[in-house]
């Protein structure tokens, strides 16, 4: 499902990672830990394909990273989920909105089947019955299920959360993490980069390490 080998991570010519040997299979879920600054958002962004990958081979999701060109980036991002701390909904339209745009930029047609589709990824996120509210009504919590919602859209293969619960509280967190885990048990790969210790002590799951510019899996 994804794969890096002997991969450098850059930010333009600044090496963050190297030797960067990774192997996530179908149906894992992985955290991704390390301090602030420590390159995990960077590997994040090479995966899905805002960052290119320099140095080294890496696929996800049937895509070669080192042959991916600037317009394959949407078709990747079909078949990845990204979901973000900061949620990134617009502002100006209702949940439902959302993600009709989401589904009318990504080549869908049809009212009927977009509607269809809205309301089957707002039922798995618990959120069936908040399509008319504006985001700015909701809760941090809330708006995240929204998010995850929309990165289900188009039936991802893997999706990958950069601090999905960098803005929540502890409750909340963990609602949002069995959010996750449902879909993770629903068959979708999960990358996860996280600050939170105490999520991944309540929820285990394999967990790799960015520290001193380079990756290792944390026993
Ligand atoms: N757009 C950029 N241009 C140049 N350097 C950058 C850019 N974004 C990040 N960096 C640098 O890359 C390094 C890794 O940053 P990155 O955001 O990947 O870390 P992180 O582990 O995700 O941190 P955080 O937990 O704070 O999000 C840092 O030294 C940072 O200063």
């Amino acid at each position: 499902m994804l794969q890096l080998k002997d991969a450098k991570i850059f930010q333009r010519e600044n090496l963050i990672l190297s030797d960067i040997n990774l192997d996530i299979k179908k149906g894992e879920f992985n955290y991704l830990i390390g301090k602030t600054g420590s390159g995990k958002s960077s590997l994040m962004k090479t995966l899905y394909g805002d960052l290119p990958l320099q140095s080294g081979e890496g696929s996800i999701a049937g895509f070669d990273l080192r042959k991916l060109k600037e317009k394959e980036i949407p078709f990747l991002r079909r078949k990845i989920g990204i979901v973000f701390q900061d949620f990134q909904l617009l502002n100006d339209r209702s949940v439902a909105d959302n993600l009709l745009f989401v589904l009318k930029a990504t080549g869908w047609k049809g009212k009927n089947q977009m509607d269809a589709k809205i309301n089957e990824v707002l039922e798995k996120v618990d959120m069936k019955t908040k399509g008319f509210k504006m985001p700015y009504q909701l809760s941090g919590g809330e708006q995240q299920r929204v998010a995850i919602a929309r990165a289900l859209l188009n039936t991802p293969e893997i999706i990958l959360a950069d601090e999905p619960t960098g803005n929540l509280d502890p409750k909340t967190s963990v609602e949002i993490m069995n959010v996750l885990e449902d879909i993770n048990k629903a068959g979708i790969t999960i990358l996860m980069a996280t600050h939170d210790y105490a999520l991944i002590l309540k929820f285990p799951h394999k967990t790799i390490k960015c520290e001193g510019g380079k990756i290792f899996e944390v026993v």
